[in-house]
């Protein structure tokens, strides 16, 4: 969807198609989230890995900031690299230029100012609930008993306080996921990073682990950063959206959600949000389908190069 022209007289001007619902309340919203501090800022990043001897760009400079206690989401086809920037992010791997740097710290490696959630449950399985929360506070210096005083607390906030001495084996995928974003939050990162966390539930759980984060969100100073693949679920989470296009990544828009907070189940009915929802489609899937014939042209490449087996397609 190109932005609208608007010829006023002489004047020519662009409007964004989700204009219309951006209403002064919004907009004041995003104004004010805009004149926080950067929380995490990621200028002129670019990032590249060998593939069969070549080095070849995944992202291509990156620049984008995240205000404090900002919800931001971000989306793009399968392969643009969202997982390479989280990973970026959390000091997991190295890029050749650019700078990323928490509350002004530059990034050089992993810390306890980032906490991680990925969709694969990576809680300690032979640790109960309490001591998987423990682990990070023990870790940095906390004593045992402060650290179960504080693990307690957390299990609380998600209502698995009956299962504090149980065994990750013995939950449910949706209470494991819960049990992962305390263990990150009580170590009181800045920053969470969260990389597909709930792609692995059913869509019931899922909606009920989008309105618990939520929750947690409202409650703590932290910012949040929210890799998905699913549009409805970066729309009802996020302040902003970052669309990134593939081969290499880059940034297609940075796009302030236009809905208002609280956010509840008939925020996913609204035509602000449906508005939204095929705006985003329209830049998501457009790429992928090029991606898409640009993967079946290669393949159509592989098999007309002079074969002897014989066609049956
Ligand atoms: N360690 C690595 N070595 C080589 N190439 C890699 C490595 N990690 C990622 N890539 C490549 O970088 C590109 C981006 O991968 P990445 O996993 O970041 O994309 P993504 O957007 O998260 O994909 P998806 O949505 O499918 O999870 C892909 O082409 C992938 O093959």
């Amino acid at each position: 969807m190109a932005p609208k022209q608007i010829i006023e007289g002489n004047l020519v001007t662009t409007e964004h198609p989700l204009a219309k619902w951006n209403t002064p309340e919004i907009e004041d919203r995003n104004q004010r989230i805009l004149q926080r501090p950067p929380s995490l800022k990621i200028s002129g990043m670019h990032k590249s890995f060998g593939h069969d001897g070549k080095m070849v760009k995944v992202l291509n400079d990156i620049d984008f900031t995240a205000y404090k206690r900002e919800f931001v989401c971000v989306v793009g086809p399968s392969g643009c690299g969202k997982s390479t920037l989280a990973r970026l992010i959390a000091g997991l791997e190295t890029y050749e230029e650019g700078v990323i740097s928490i509350n002004d710290e530059v990034v050089s490696g992993p810390g306890p100012d980032r906490g991680m959630v990925f969709q694969s449950y990576s809680l300690f399985p032979w640790l109960t609930v309490k001591k998987n929360v423990m682990f990070g506070l023990v870790e940095n210096g906390m004593s045992e008993i402060s650290a179960e005083a504080e693990a307690l607390q957390w299990i609380d906030l998600v209502g698995l306080e009956r299962f504090a001495n149980s065994y990750p084996h013995q939950l449910s995928g949706g209470m494991k996921q819960r049990v992962a974003i305390i263990r990150a939050l009580a170590n009181k990162p800045k920053v969470l990073l969260m990389d597909e966390p709930f792609s692995a539930l059913d869509p019931k759980n899922r909606l009920k682990m989008q309105k618990y984060l939520l929750e947690i969100w409202k409650n703590i100073d932290i910012t949040i950063f929210f890799i998905t693949h699913d549009l409805e679920e970066a729309i009802y989470l996020a302040d902003r959206i970052l669309v990134l296009k593939a081969h290499p990544g880059e940034v297609v828009e940075t796009l302030n959600v236009p809905l208002p907070r609280p956010r509840k189940e008939d925020t996913f009915l609204s035509e602000e949000f449906l508005a939204t929802k095929a705006y985003l489609e329209s830049l998501v899937h457009s790429e992928e389908e090029e991606v898409d014939m640009e993967e079946k042209l290669s393949m159509v490449r592989m098999v007309s190069v002079k074969s002897d087996v014989p066609d049956i397609f």
